[in-house]
């Protein structure tokens, strides 16, 4: 999807927020989006999501299947955690019994199951952004929308929704996220942009940076390490995109692994990528070392 000439402002004659943003936001990608205090990066990201909508320019190509988490979740919902999910998934298009299942499902992944049949109002703020998080995955969205939705949950949520983004992204999804923490997915986005004085700029990521693309005249580059990683016995081909773009070596005559190639920044999400297929990793070398 892209965003062209987009601009936003509250009400006539409010001041803008953004203006000229010009974003693209291709399928299977992993972009951050950073910025201080008040700069627009959740206006951004509500446009993205199609909540709202620019006071000027266009958004085009925008998935079908688009799921977003706000920064602020409404909790008083007269719906049990369940029942609120089940008719999430509904209204995203399941049928009863694969919204039900997601539902369950989902509220597991992320340690909130014995919260099902919960009041909505009566939920801790941890327990209820697990609730958040867990509808906009509920329907394998194409397009991802994350504002600061790991803030308020315990350690074990926040790396299953790691997990569930890298999931997403290897399916193919685009995944636009802002979080407080740098250290949040680092070295992993495709695209980083900032967002200052109304304006929407892309930082070059640390990965691109270790890889020598130059970001300054005084940055100096080093080269990334590669990795190998030898893999086998998928349940079906290799998932059509994967994250570092790795170059594939299918196995020979004899041999039953297929060989991925990767820069060492994109290793873990390449890893989570392919046991999420169901691959079996064989073994794993980082520049002649077998780990
Ligand atoms: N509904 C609204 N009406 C008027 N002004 C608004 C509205 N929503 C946002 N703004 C203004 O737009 C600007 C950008 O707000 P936004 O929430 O997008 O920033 P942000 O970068 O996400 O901030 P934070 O990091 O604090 O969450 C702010 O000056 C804010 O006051």
């Amino acid at each position: 999807m892209r965003l062209e000439h987009v601009g936003r402002r509250h009400g006539l004659r409010g001041p803008w927020v953004l203006r000229e943003v010009r974003l693209d936001l291709p399928a299977g990608t992993l972009v951050r989006v950073l910025g201080t205090n008040g700069t627009g990066k959740s206006t951004l990201l509500r446009i993205v999501a199609g909540v709202d909508a620019p006071t000027e320019g266009r958004v085009t190509d925008r998935p079908a299947r688009t799921a977003y988490v706000p920064e602020r979740f409404p909790v008083a919902l007269p719906f049990t955690a369940g029942d609120y999910l089940v008719h999430l998934g509904r209204i995203q298009g399941l049928g009863p019994a694969a919204a039900r299942a997601g539902a369950g499902e989902w509220l597991e992944r992320f340690g909130a199951a014995e919260h099902a049949r919960t009041d909505m109002a009566e939920l801790s703020k941890g327990t209820s952004q697990k609730v958040a998080v867990a509808q906009a995955l509920l329907a394998d969205p194409d397009l991802l929308v994350l504002d600061e939705a790991w803030t308020g949950l315990d350690t074990g949520a926040r790396a299953e929704l790691d997990a569930a983004v890298r999931e997403r992204r290897a399916a193919g999804a685009t995944v636009v996220f802002v979080d407080h923490d740098p250290r949040r997915l680092a070295g992993e986005a495709d695209a980083v942009y900032e967002v200052a004085s109304g304006r929407v700029r892309e930082k070059a990521p640390p990965e691109r940076a270790r890889a020598g693309t130059p970001t300054g005249a005084d940055e100096e580059a080093t080269p990334c390490p590669r990795v190998r990683i030898a893999v086998s016995g998928g349940r079906g081909p290799l998932p059509g995109r994967l994250p570092g773009a790795p170059v594939v070596t299918e196995p020979g005559p004899g041999d039953t692994a297929t060989v991925l190639t990767v820069d060492a920044a994109h290793s873990d999400a390449l890893l989570a990528a392919l046991l999420a297929a169901s691959w079996h990793i064989d073994h794993l070398t980082t520049e002649g070392v077998r780990v």
